[in-house]
Formats: C-alpha cells, sequence, structure tokens
C-alpha cells in the first residue's frame, strides 16, 4: 500500500475529516497549480513533526499535515491516514517563536511534454491545474503547426489566469539518430536477424530505415545498438555500404521514430542541424522561454546560439541537455556558457553505463546548484504511468530523489506526451516532490554557495536576504524587471517562498521554473513604497500572506528599479 502524504494549508479548519467525501477532499487537495496549492500553516502554535524525520526549521514547526493519496486506490484509506498524522502531531513541540509564518508551496517545478495525450485546449487547462510549470515542445515529434496550437493554448491560458503562469520549453530534435516510420509496430525476438538501412522510406518486418547517413560509417560489428536507451538491444554482426546487419539481443516492440545509440559512441553530427535552426526560428518567432538543445558535447555551440539569439534581440533561455557522452568531459565549460542543464537520462544512459547515470545526475546538480544556473532531471520518471494508473514505488523514490538533490525541475515525457494517465502522473509528481520538500531541513544556508556569489553587491543581498527570510521563517518579495534577481535568490534556496513581482509577461513566464520562485506579474508604480503596497496588498488578496504575517522585502538587483530612491536593501514588513 503506498502512503504519501502532503503538507496542506487548515487555516482555521484543521484536519476535518467530516467535511466532504474522502474522495473530494483528496481531488481539492490535489489540485497544485503554484499559486493554488497554498500550503498555510495553523494559527496556533502547535508543532507538528511531519513524516517520520524530526526537523528543525521554526518556519516548518507549525505546518499542518494532512494526507493525499497518491492513487485512487489510496482514497479509501484517508481516514486511517489521518488518524496516523494526528497521533504523529503529538509528538511536537509548541515553541512556534515570534515571528508569523510563511506560506508554503511546491518548490520544485513540473515540466510536461506536450503531445497527442494532452494537446487541446481542456487538457493544457488541466495540466496547468494539476501542477504543470513549463510546456515542453520535442521537435522530435509533430510539426509547426502542431507545436504552433500548442504554444497558442498555453499563451491562451496565460492570458486568462489571474494567478498561475505556464513557461514554454522548445526542445530541439538535435543529431539524434532515429529509426524511421513503420506501418505497425514490429515484435522482434532475441536471435533474430534485422537490418537498419541509410535508405528512405524502408519500414518491414526486418528491416528499416534510419534518418542519419554517417550511420554505416560510425558502427563496427561488434558494436551494441540501443532502441530507447536500452529497451531493446542489437549486436551488430556486418554492414555494407547502405545497411546494417544485427542480431536481435533484447527483443520486444519495435515502433516508429525510435531512438537509436550505440553503446560508448556519440554520433559524429553538429549539434545543432538545419531542422534545428529552422526551430529555433520558429521558438524565435513565437518567443518561447527556453530552449532545450539536444546531443550539446561543447560550450562553442551554445556561445553560437546565444550570439544568434542576441542578433535578433531574443531572452530565450539555453538549458544544455547532458545526454551524451563526449558531453561530460566539458561539463563545465558546457554548463558556465547555459542559463541551466537537463540531466537527459534516456540518451546519457544509452551512451555510457546505465550505472553511472545516477552518480552523473547528482554531480550535474551540485555543478549548476554551485553555478547558480537551472537543472532539471529528465526522463521515466514516471514511466509506468505510461500505462499504469498507479506508480512504481521505485519511480516514487527517484522523484523524492531528484527533489531532494536540490532540482529545479523534474520533467515528465511520455506519461504526459502519449500516457493514459497524464494528469494523475502530474499529481503523483506534485503530492511527491511536496512531501518530500516538507522533510529538508531549511534554515541553513548550503556551505558552497556564497563561495560563488561575491561579484556583485545583488548577488550579496541575494545570499543575506536567505538567511534573514531563512532565520526569521518569512517568505521573500523581490521585484524584478529582468528576473535575475529572483533567479539568484532561487539558488541560495530560502526555506520559504519566493514571490517575485514583475512588470513583465515574459519574466514572469520565464521565472516559472526556478526552484521555490513564485512568479507574479503586476504594474510597478514610480513610487518604490506605493509598489510594495500594491503588492502585499495583492499577496493578501490572493491569500498567499496572512495579515500579520512578516516577509523580507527585497530591494536590489543588477538594475535597480527605484534607483533614485535607494540602491539596495532589505527589510521585514508585516503585511
Ligand atoms: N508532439 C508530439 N507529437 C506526437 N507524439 C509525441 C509528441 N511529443 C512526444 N510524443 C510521443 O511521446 C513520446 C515520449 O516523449 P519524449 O520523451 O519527449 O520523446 P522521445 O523520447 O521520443 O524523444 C515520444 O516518443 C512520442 O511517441
Ligand atoms: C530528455 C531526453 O531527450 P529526448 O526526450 O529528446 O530523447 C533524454 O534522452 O533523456
Amino acid at each position: 500500500m503506498s502512503q504519501v502524504v502532503a503538507t496542506r494549508s487548515i487555516h482555521s479548519t484543521p484536519l476535518s475529516p467530516g467535511s466532504g467525501s474522502a474522495h473530494d477532499r483528496a481531488q481539492k487537495f490535489l489540485k497544485p497549480a503554484t499559486f493554488s496549492s497554498t500550503v498555510f500553516p495553523p494559527q496556533g502554535n502547535k508543532c507538528s513533526q511531519i513524516g517520520f524525520r524530526s526537523f528543525s526549521i521554526s518556519a516548518r514547526k507549525s505546518a499542518p499535515v494532512e494526507v493525499v493519496p497518491v492513487s485512487l486506490e489510496d482514497d479509501s484509506k484517508i481516514e486511517e491516514h489521518l488518524k496516523h498524522f494526528r497521533g504523529m502531531q503529538q509528538f511536537g513541540d509548541s515553541s512556534a517563536g515570534m515571528w508569523s509564518k510563511p506560506t508554503f508551496r511546491r518548490k520544485t517545478k513540473i515540466v510536461c511534454t506536450i503531445g497527442p495525450s494532452t494537446d487541446t485546449k481542456e487538457m493544457i487547462w488541466q495540466l496547468a491545474e494539476a501542477g504543470m510549470n513549463v510546456a515542453r515542445l520535442n521537435m522530435s515529434h509533430g510539426d509547426h503547426a502542431s507545436h504552433q496550437k500548442v504554444i497558442d493554448l498555453v499563451k491562451e491560458y496565460n492570458a486568462q489566469s489571474k494567478d498561475n503562469v505556464i513557461a514554454i520549453m522548445l526542445d530541439t530534435k538535435g543529431p539524434e539518430v532515429r529509426s524511421g516510420d513503420l506501418p505497425q509496430p514490429v515484435t522482434l525476438n532475441s536471435g533474430q536477424e534485422f537490418t537498419f538501412t541509410i535508405q528512405r522510406g524502408v519500414g518491414t518486418a526486418d528491416c528499416v530505415s534510419v534518418n542519419y547517413d554517417d550511420f554505416v560509417n560510425d558502427v563496427e560489428a561488434g558494436d551494441m545498438l540501443l532502441v530507447d536507451g536500452g529497451m531493446m538491444s542489437f549486436l551488430v554482426t556486418s554492414k555494407t555500404h547502405d545497411s546494417v546487419k544485427c542480431e536481435v539481443v533484447d527483443g520486444g516492440e519495435l515502433k516508429s521514430r525510435r531512438h537509436l545509440n550505440v553503446r560508448g559512441k556519440s554520433a559524429t553530427l553538429p549539434s545543432i542541424t538545419e531542422k534545428d535552426w529552422d526551430d529555433i526560428k520558429f521558438g524565435v518567432d513565437n518567443q518561447v522561454d527556453f530552449y532545450a538543445v539536444s546531443f550539446v558535447k561543447d560550450a562553442e555551440v551554445v556561445h553560437e546560439l546565444k550570439n544568434y539569439l542576441k542578433s535578433c534581440g531574443a531572452d530565450i533561455h539555453v538549458i544544455v541537455k547532458i545526454e551524451s557522452a563526449d558531453s561530460i568531459p566539458n561539463l563545465h565549460s558546457i554548463i558556465t556558457a547555459s542559463d541551466g542543464a537537463m540531466v537527459a537520462r534516456g540518451d546519457l544512459g544509452a551512451e555510457l553505463p546505465i550505472e553511472e547515470v545516477p552518480l552523473l545526475q547528482e554531480e550535474i546538480i551540485n555543478l549548476c546548484r554551485s553555478m547558480g544556473k537551472a537543472v532539471i532531471v529528465a526522463t521515466n520518471m514516471l514511466e509506468s504511468m505510461i500505462v499504469h494508473p498507479t506508480p512504481t514505488r521505485a519511480e516514487v523514490s527517484d522523484i523524492a530523489i531528484a527533489v531532494r538533490e536540490g532540482s529545479d525541475g523534474i520533467m515528465l515525457s511520455g506519461e504526459t506526451a502519449h500516457g493514459k494517465f497524464p494528469l494523475k502522473a502530474v499529481k503523483v509528481m506534485h503530492t511527491v516532490a511536496l512531501r518530500t520538500e516538507a522533510t529538508i531541513p531549511g534554515g541553513q544556508m548550503p556551505p558552497n554557495i556564497g563561495q560563488v556569489f561575491k561579484n556583485h553587491m545583488s548577488e550579496m543581498f541575494a545570499y543575506h536576504a536567505t538567511m534573514m527570510s531563512n532565520t526569521l521563517g518569512t517568505s521573500t518579495v523581490v521585484f524584478t524587471r529582468t528576473g535575475s534577481m529572483a533567479i539568484l535568490l532561487s539558488h541560495y534556496r530560502p526555506s520559504a517562498t519566493i514571490f517575485a513581482f514583475t512588470n513583465e509577461k515574459r519574466v514572469q513566464q520565464k521565472l516559472a521554473l526556478y526552484q521555490g520562485v513564485c512568479p507574479i506579474y503586476m504594474e510597478f508604480c514610480n513610487d518604490a513604497e506605493a509598489t510594495f503596497i500594491r503588492a502585499l496588498d495583492l499577496l493578501q488578496k490572493q491569500g498567499m500572506v496572512k495579515k500579520g504575517e512578516e516577509v523580507a522585502l527585497v530591494q536590489s538587483g543588477r538594475q535597480p528599479i527605484w534607483r533614485f530612491q535607494s540602491t539596495h536593501n532589505i527589510q521585514i514588513r508585516k503585511v
């Protein structure tokens, strides 16, 4: 039996199992869009120990708990869980402290790949309400018309949503090697012979096209060919000028346009292909927020893309996908050149031994965090939910690990693109992330951070604002025109939410990816004080902070907004 719980607002109605059915309550708790998933601590000063480990940040001590099922099968067990948690609550102490407590919401952001299961208005809306923060368009599939439709729908959602925003990430196809289209899936058994050819348009029971002409030159007899990162494998036995003959090692069902990797080898192709440049221009025209650039091998290609974006005045952040064996020796320079990285575990685990993947995941997350870059963990996070309504326990643990390691984003691929349970997958991811975050000790400064950001006053301010809000247990409120101050704050990982006010819709959208940031669009006044009052008023009206609650208000950044009034300051204000 799975038992997943989430901290949840009780406000003035503590654990009220009598109101509505367990299913109704579960639905309510599971509505987790960044804003609507507000989690308030209780009014009283009783301390709860959430879960099985105690933790000490005062801001969290009094956070109440309610039980949220991961699966529908768990709904009927809610009462049982509630009893269990009421029991656990009595172990808490009562030292709530003098500071009122901040609002909690999920900090780790959810990236959803949009595909045939989710490319309608209804599904985009529901995904957004379920907790999607970033919509990913995979340019390996679909065409510009189908991606345009999704972009327009996300923008429509953003335009009408009062309190939520979804960023758009365009993921380039890159120099990936794929098998061609098949009229129907082909079942292959171990020991059987199968051929890959560079001839176009072949798709039979014993031969399929490959989209890359140098495939025949890159592989040798004895190489191991992996389909979809190892779901099937083929031993290369011989080759001709246009075909590669193989013996099936691990069989299965071969479908259309599957990934092909040669174990231990990267394809000798440029990272950004002609198709990618075409897709990148499509992204510029549509003002997407992020590019996820596939198969980056060195920093050169990132500089090339950044220069191109500069030349067309496009402010699109570049996330490098770490998935190629060749990228590993250049990790530091690649990440330095970019705005963030994605641990693309599918291809990474095909090009490199699979046991390296968790180690690389941790290393890439640490590197990104020490350099102040965004980081996303991707692929197979809830793979079984493509066909099943509940996750495996190992998948749940995988999400928890990525959250604990401090990833900004966790990504769903086939689960939301073509899976049977896209909304449930998002809800599970939300619930697991929220539950895991509740156990991460707050109030501490990560030791490596603070060493790096010493170059600018705003970095000092982000560091000290985080110290201050952690010590006092307050949320942070920041005003940003470019997003940079909110991103800086996010990288220090304060314990409570960063409410990032911006008067730029594009900045608001981009900030949706960053850990702990709740981006809010608001017109700024000419006067700083009037803007602060407007912001605090809005937070209170939306139920994001309570009257009497303290917040840490940060006025800093590379381009201070009210330069004539002040330069940098941090204040603690009572709402
Ligand atoms: N825009 C799309 N149109 C059709 N199918 C899609 C689309 N995006 C994703 N898919 C389907 O979802 C699967 C998983 O998505 P993803 O992991 O992004 O793809 P892949 O691993 O093939 O690069 C894809 O293999 C494909 O079958
Ligand atoms: C995210 C990945 O890339 P794609 O889905 O484009 O294959 C991956 O390989 O893990």
